[in-house]
């Protein structure tokens, strides 16, 4: 681990399997590589829209339990950018099969996607904002940098590939520096709160969310079928 990295990179380097079981989950191969089937798209997207409700609500909680106006800017950055950027996508390519928005709140919402928000809503009630955010993390910033390997590969942006607008959502400008914030307010809580004894704590929860990360693509995969 090189000296001097940040809070998200030694949580990684503790969490080395269950990082790479989400980041290189054969879901995300396949979104890559365009072979993904379409059924398994939708059905983790409309199960993402769902999701992406819970996780305002999980931003909104890191909102209130804001020390400084700091900690609330970054909660409500974190906030704004679901409930006005990100589920524009959901909506947008949802759209393109004839479900409006009212009809993906009225999807059922499957078990994967229950443990996961609930998982984060509960860690962060139970625990202070710098567990919230880390049990946050491995979502905004798993995006990030899957998408940037995706897009890295010239079949991310291949016009036969139907996921090149997923890939360039995630991969694109906007997202990237709100997942670069969300490891700098990582740091600011740390070096307020972070103490030796704490950091395992920390990489449980970390190793958690990037299990539940792993079985949402996997319900994508097998819940379409
Ligand atoms: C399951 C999941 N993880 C992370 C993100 C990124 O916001 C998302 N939209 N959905």
């Amino acid at each position: 681990m090189a000296e001097g990295a940040d809070l998200f990179d030694r949580l990684v380097a503790e969490s080395r399997d269950d990082w790479a079981a989400y980041v290189d989950h054969s879901f995300v191969r396949q979104l890559g590589n365009g072979t993904l089937p379409a059924r398994a798209f939708r059905h983790y997207l409309v199960q993402d829209y769902l999701f992406l409700i819970h996780f305002a609500r999980a931003y909104a909680l890191a909102v209130y339990k804001g020390q400084s106006l700091a900690d609330m800017q970054a909660a409500f950055t974190g906030l704004k950018a679901i409930l006005d950027v990100e589920m524009d996508l959901h909506v947008r390519l949802c759209g393109g099969w004839g479900l409006g928005p009212a009809d993906l709140e009225r999807a059922t919402e499957a078990k994967a996607t229950m443990a996961y928000t609930r998982y984060v809503l509960e860690t962060g009630m139970r625990g202070d904002l710098l567990d919230l955010h880390v049990a946050l993390a491995p979502c905004v910033v798993g995006y990030a940098e899957i998408a940037r390997r995706l897009a890295a590969d010239p079949r991310a942006a291949a016009e036969d590939n139907s996921y090149r607008a997923w890939i360039a959502e995630y991969s694109g400008e906007a997202y990237q520096q709100v997942a670069a914030g969300a490891r700098a307010t990582l740091d600011r809580l740390a070096a307020r709160s972070m103490t030796q004894q704490r950091f395992p704590q920390l990489v449980t929860i970390f190793r958690q969310a990037c299990r539940l990360e792993a079985d949402f693509w996997q319900m994508g995969l097998t819940g379409a079928f």
